[in-house]
């Protein structure tokens, strides 16, 4: 690998791909969208460093070396390229040499000596070889295309050294008698940088600068070349020599018996190189430049054809020199080490089959030929080129600009789309939440809020200027109290309290916080409603039960039904779904959460609402009496019997409904009769003989599990397949704690009404119901309030009256509190013996234990035994 003249600086590569597109051997790879010269490949044109607009390409300095040389005891020697006129103009050329030797050169040589040289040696090696194709070159990017590009020509190129190499030999010959001496040469081309390191050079040039290097030193030590006083050559004298920099300009020192061509410029180049044929006796010289006038470091503000003036004028003259050797002289001292060598350098890439070519044109969009526009945009002359380069590892994808613009486009439309989709589902977002009656308000982690719906600041009373930043000023101003939104953040899990309002109202809150994936409280969204605002929305709610469509005993006792939480809604929604139908109902729940009710609703709100509405306890009846309850009697059917005999609640339920409540507690024998009565719709009184139609519908219902009775043989599995055909279950209070409050306000209105008094719960008290657990559901909740209403002596209930009434301590539920330090085993045990302790004394079964604290009925069995010791 040669030396790494040319390379990108990090970062600073902005993805023009100007360098690939005027690198003529593709030496750079893009990765990661910034360019690297790869350097077995370049052949140090300098192409890519002209066409840079972001100077993002750096050539390896000579200055510290060269400066190196001239401050210690080298006699250091300067051969200035011919090109230098161009570049240096309007200074003369020996103002220069004047300025240069300023530096510490203690000389300075032309370089169009060696060329002259050169060029003899050249003649003289023709006029050996008569017949065959020679392409002669002073250009190392040449010789660098042919070695590590097309290697095949290398026998075809002339074998003589460049006038650089040889201009070094003859100054090593001028001071054979000189210690110490070091040579810099000084011209517009980079490649020199790497050709003195070849081996065979090795010691003849010790260091190349640019011009602009040189510039770069003059100006360092304030060297003004235009103040410079002319000195004279070192080297011998001159003219043709001169002449070398020019496209042809090589050729005009030599007369070969061979046909003569010169070729210059890029292109041009690459044509010959990638189409050479041998045509016989032909001298071919070939400049990859526009001559070196045009070198990347030529540093000239000048036109080309001004320079090409410039050099050819210079030519002419001749120029004072201190050498009085003449070149016929050196030449013949040196003429044997003239000759060179080549090396074949290619360092081939993979190449791609043509399968590959297409799948990878395909990944571009591009499957057909018109598909290949080959506009040049990544670099490369065409689609499948830069195909080659992107199998080839030095290219990528994604440098396709038609390809990125589709994709673009493609993911523009993408995201308009989304955008369009987004903005709908705000509006659709935005007008939900702001049609909601709740109020609604959400912050982030910290409680900063972030919105709130128009209901939420009217229940709050409260206006858009005046609303705070963060919850915790509305608690601190007392605005609501107290915030549910930091109590989420602080026990991070959903709450739901009674808040007091600065105007006085009560609302009852709940914040739901809303976590990202590890955990952190991102958002909270809290819902808020007025209670007073409730309560009329639920009067107006309960009008169903307007009494004037009942017909039976009970017409005049249906009370009101309260309740917001999503369970309850639901199994009412069921409930009314079939209130028009008349499919057997099936109303499951523990005792007291108002399977009662919802059967009246059924009954007022459904299509047999003109019709009785019949309900017979089947656990309270004797099980002698049950069968005439149900069916009648004739008359004189059994001792006792009425005289007309009786009707039986079937018939009496005929044309409405006929509810069985705890229906488990049926006898069997009754289970039989009664899956027949519905089956057929007939049923025959106690001692008759003639079936009457009946037209009832059965609600049914039960807190017993008779799926497991069936299983146990206690309940009879027919029946239950018959009355099991809509099942509605009715969730416990505890799992509903969203209805305590509005059940507790309608309970306290009610017995306020009913024994003429008036007393209100306070906050504390409304928060101690929402924490105990209901076992007795509704109907707990309900005698409770009454037993308060009745016997507590202030105006106000507190939460103390509440635990009282209820006989526990408060948050004996929700919290295990320790009182002080005792050995861990203890304090499980003394934990598990009160907790059994209270499950025992709630639900007695062991099965029901079991289920709610959430170990086996085995277990629960075997420590009641440990704890009873
Ligand atoms: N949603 C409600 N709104 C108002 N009052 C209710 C509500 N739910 C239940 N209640 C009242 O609670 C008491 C018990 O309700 P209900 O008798 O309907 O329960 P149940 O489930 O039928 O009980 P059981 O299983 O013991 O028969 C009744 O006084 C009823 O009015």
């Amino acid at each position: 690998m040669g030396l790494e003249i040319v390379r990108t600086e990090p970062n600073k590569c902005r993805q023009c791909y100007s360098c690939v597109r005027n690198c003529p051997v593709k030496a750079v790879r893009i990765k990661d969208g910034q360019a690297e010269i790869i350097q077995t490949r370049c052949i140090q044109c300098g192409n890519c460093i002209k066409h840079c607009s972001q100077n993002a390409k750096k050539v390896i300095s000579g200055i510290e070396n060269t400066s190196g040389f001239l401050n210690s005891r080298y006699y250091t020697v300067a051969c200035l390229a011919p090109s230098f006129i161009a570049s240096f103009y309007p200074a003369t050329p020996l103002q220069v040499v004047a300025a240069t030797k300023k530096l510490g050169f203690a000389e300075v040589w032309e370089v169009a000596a060696g060329a002259e040289i050169v060029a003899r040696h050249t003649q003289a090696f023709l006029s050996q070889h008569k017949q065959g194709t020679y392409i002669n070159t002073a250009c190392p990017a040449l010789v660098n295309l042919i070695e590590r590009h097309y290697p095949a020509l290398i026998p075809y190129l002339s074998p003589i050294v460049s006038p650089m190499i040889a201009t070094g030999m003859m100054i090593r010959y001028a001071l054979r008698h000189k210690n110490n001496v070091r040579i810099v040469f000084i011209g517009p081309c980079i490649a020199k940088k790497d050709e003195i390191h070849r081996l065979e050079f090795d010691g003849t040039i010790d260091d190349v600068l640019t011009f602009d290097e040189l510039k770069q030193m003059f100006n360092d030590r304030n060297i003004n070349i235009s103040t410079c006083h002319e000195e004279a050559w070192d080297s011998p004298a001159v003219s043709k020599g001169r002449l070398l920099p020019l496209p042809s300009g090589f050729s005009k020192n030599i007369k070969p018996a061979h046909g003569q061509m010169a070729i210059d410029s890029k292109e041009n180049i690459l044509g010959l190189v990638k189409n050479f044929n041998s045509f016989g006796a032909y001298f071919i010289d070939a400049l990859l430049c526009h001559g070196c006038i045009e070198g990347p470091k030529i540093d000239s503000p000048l036109p080309v054809y001004q320079r090409g003036i410039l050099i050819d004028q210079y030519s002419r003259y001749d120029m004072p020199t201190d050498n009085d050797m003449t070149l016929e002289e050196i030449y013949k001292k040196i003429s044997d080490r003239l000759y060179r060598n080549y090396e074949n350098k290619a360092a081939l890439l993979p190449y791609p089959s043509e399968r590959e070519i297409q799948q990878i044109l395909a990944s571009t969009g591009k499957c057909s030929l018109s598909d290949e526009l080959n506009c040049g945009a990544c670099g490369y002359d065409s689609c499948r080129d830069k195909a080659i380069a992107v199998y080839q590892g030095i290219a990528e994808i994604e440098m396709c600009l038609p390809y990125l613009i589709n994709r673009k486009n493609a993911l523009l439309s993408q995201l308009s789309d989304k955008l369009n989709e987004i903005s709908s589902l705000n509006n659709e977002l935005n007008g939900l939440v702001e049609c909601s009656y709740d109020g609604m308000m959400m912050t982030d982690g910290q409680g900063n809020i972030l919105r709130t719906n128009s209901a939420w600041k009217r229940i709050v009373g409260i206006l858009d200027e005046q609303l705070p930043d963060n919850v915790a000023e509305l608690e601190n101003k007392r605005i609501i109290y107290p915030s549910a939104t930091l109590l989420a953040i602080k026990e991070k899990r959903r709450i739901t309290v009674l808040q007091q309002c600065q105007s006085g109202r009560q609302l009852i809150a709940t914040a739901n916080p809303i976590s990202d994936e590890n955990g952190q409280i991102t958002r909270v969204v809290v819902n808020i409603r007025a209670i007073d605002e409730l309560n009329k929305l639920q009067n107006k709610w309960v009008n169903y039960n307007d009494n004037s469509s009942s017909a039976d005993t009970v017409k005049n006792t249906v009370p009101a039904l309260i309740g917001n939480s999503p369970s309850f809604i639901k199994a009412l929604n069921i409930a009314y779904e079939v209130a028009d139908v008349d499919s057997t109902v099936l109303l499951l729940g523990e005792t007291g959460v108002g399977k009662d009710i919802i059967a009246h609703f059924i009954h007022n709100t459904g299509s047999r609402k003109n019709g009785p509405f019949v309900k017979i306890n089947c656990g309270a009846i004797p099980e002698t009496l049950i069968e005439s309850e149900l069916f009648g009697y004739e008359t004189g059917a059994f001792t006792g019997a009425k005289r007309d005999g009786k009707q039986g609640l079937f018939e009496a339920a005929d044309h409405g409904i006929l509810f069985l409540d705890e229906i488990a507690e049926l006898p069997m024998a009754m289970q039989v009769k009664l899956l027949q009565a519905i089956q057929e719709k007939k049923i025959t009184r106690i001692g008759g003989i003639k079936p009457l139609d009946v037209d009832v519908r059965i609600i049914a219902a039960t807190n017993k599990d008779l799926a497991t009775m069936v299983k146990q043989g206690t309940f009879r599995a027919d029946l239950y397949y018959r009355i099991n055909v809509v099942p509605i279950t009715i969730p416990p209070l505890r799992e509903r704690i969203e209805d305590i409050v509005p059940l507790a306000q309608y309970f306290v209105k009610q017995f306020s009404d009913k024994y003429n008094i008036d007393k209100q719960l306070s906050i504390d008290a409304y928060a101690a119901l929402n924490e105990y657990d209901w076992p007795g559901n509704v109907r707990e909740l309900e005698n409770i309030i009454e037993r308060l209403m009745v016997t507590t002596k202030g105006d106000i209930i507190t939460s103390e009256d509440i635990w009282t009434c209820i006989g526990e301590q408060p948050s004996a539920r929700s919290t295990v509190k320790v009182n002080d330090i005792m050995p861990i085993k203890e304090a499980v045990e003394e934990v598990e013996r009160q907790l059994l302790q209270m499950a025992h004394k709630r639900y007695k079964s062991t099965y029901k234990m079991a289920e709610c604290l959430d170990i086996d009925q085995s277990t629960i069995v075997r420590k009641l035994k440990k704890y009873q010791n």
